[in-house]
């Protein structure tokens, strides 16, 4: 066996989605803070097309790098790759990391209650692990400051007619719109319809609306649809179906904690819920996460809330990833027959 590098990871899942953890065998990127860092991971691509293209990789894989935090209240820091993006958040993903981090012993584990603080490339989330018998058994997140954008806006998509849609930040930047207006009641036989319209309605959006973050210029795009399902207020709370297509067309298999946390803030700003209310995202799969609004804030200039998400993740396995030098295809492959829905 001969190997030119060797990158040692820790997979999981959150609520059914892929969080792969490299957990050793990457020299930190350069960069003065993660965000830089996630940047010269982003234009470089090396790292992310060796472990998110096939062979190692595929469109359903989302890996993060574990870098040394850059600030000092932090006990780890990652860099999250998914399919097409490198994004300042990632719900489901800041659920695996946080789950290998303890359940692997990479951080000291306490019972019944671990608290963390995480430092991902948007900025710092503390996290809060209920652990029982050496298992990080649920994570709560403090999701970064979230906002709604616009309310109603008319977004003209070739095909489709003119749409409403809103557009919110929860951690990452997401266009919504209804499900039961575009026909969809949320099962998981929709999910190629799902992926395709999405792609398409969040390419319209790029085209036709353009995302802009207050306090972020490098983040300029909308990464994802939401096809928000209605809410219903239960015993328990409040409750809605959710489906987020990800470029380059595929569902997410968790019910997404930023498009929870988007939602949130949307909700918020319509009045529709407040610090009081639980609001459960259930995925196409039928996983949960649970949200909250601890607070209010601003960003920039405009109204946020401050989200807390909560799910779970399990470990799946161990990989050394390896690359022979007489491997013709050093950086993998992509093809259109699974990246990207058609
Ligand atoms: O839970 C989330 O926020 C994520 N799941 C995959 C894509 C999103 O980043």
């Amino acid at each position: 066996m001969r190997s030119s590098k060797t990158i040692h990871v820790v997979s999981a899942h959150a609520e059914g989605e892929v969080g792969d953890v490299i957990v050793g065998g990457v020299a930190p990127p350069p960069g003065d803070t993660i965000w830089e860092q996630s940047r010269w991971i982003a234009r470089d691509q090396t790292l992310r097309n060796f472990v998110l293209n096939e062979p190692r990789g595929g469109v359903f894989r989302h890996v993060n790098l574990l870098v040394p935090p850059k600030h000092p209240e932090a006990d780890a820091a990652f860099i999250i790759m998914e399919p097409e993006d490198t994004p300042p958040m990632s719900g489901s993903n800041s659920i695996c990391v946080s789950t290998v981090l303890l359940d692997s012993g990479i951080l000291p584990m306490q019972e019944p209650v671990t608290e963390i603080t995480l430092e991902a490339p948007g900025g710092l989330v503390r996290v809060r692990a209920e652990c029982k018998d050496g298992k990080a058994e649920r994570i709560f997140v403090q999701n970064l400051p979230s906002f709604a954008e616009r309310l109603d806006a008319k977004l003209e998509v070739e095909g489709l007619g003119t749409l409403t849609v809103d557009t919110a930040y929860g951690g990452d930047s997401f266009v919504i719109v209804d499900a039961a207006s575009m026909g969809f009641a949320l099962k998981p036989d929709e999910a190629h319809d799902i992926a395709r319209l999405g792609v398409r309605i969040t390419n319209a959006a790029n085209a036709a609306l353009g995302f802009h973050h207050p306090e972020n210029p490098d983040w300029k795009h909308f990464s994802f649809c939401l096809f928000a399902g209605p809410v219903e207020r239960t015993a328990e709370g409040l409750r809605a179906g959710a489906a987020v297509a990800i470029q380059p067309g595929k569902v997410d298999r968790s019910p997404t904690g930023t498009a929870l946390s988007a939602r949130m803030a949307v909700l918020h700003a319509r009045g529709q819920m407040g610090l009081e209310d639980r609001l459960t995202a259930v995925s196409l799969i039928g996983s949960t996460f649970s949200g909250r609004i601890l607070g209010t804030a601003t960003v920039g200039d405009r109204p946020a809330v401050l989200p807390e998400i909560s799910g779970r993740a399990w470990i799946t396995g161990t990989h050394q990833h390896m690359l022979d030098p007489s491997d013709p295809w050093p950086e993998g492959y992509r093809l259109t027959d699974t990246w990207g829905a058609r």
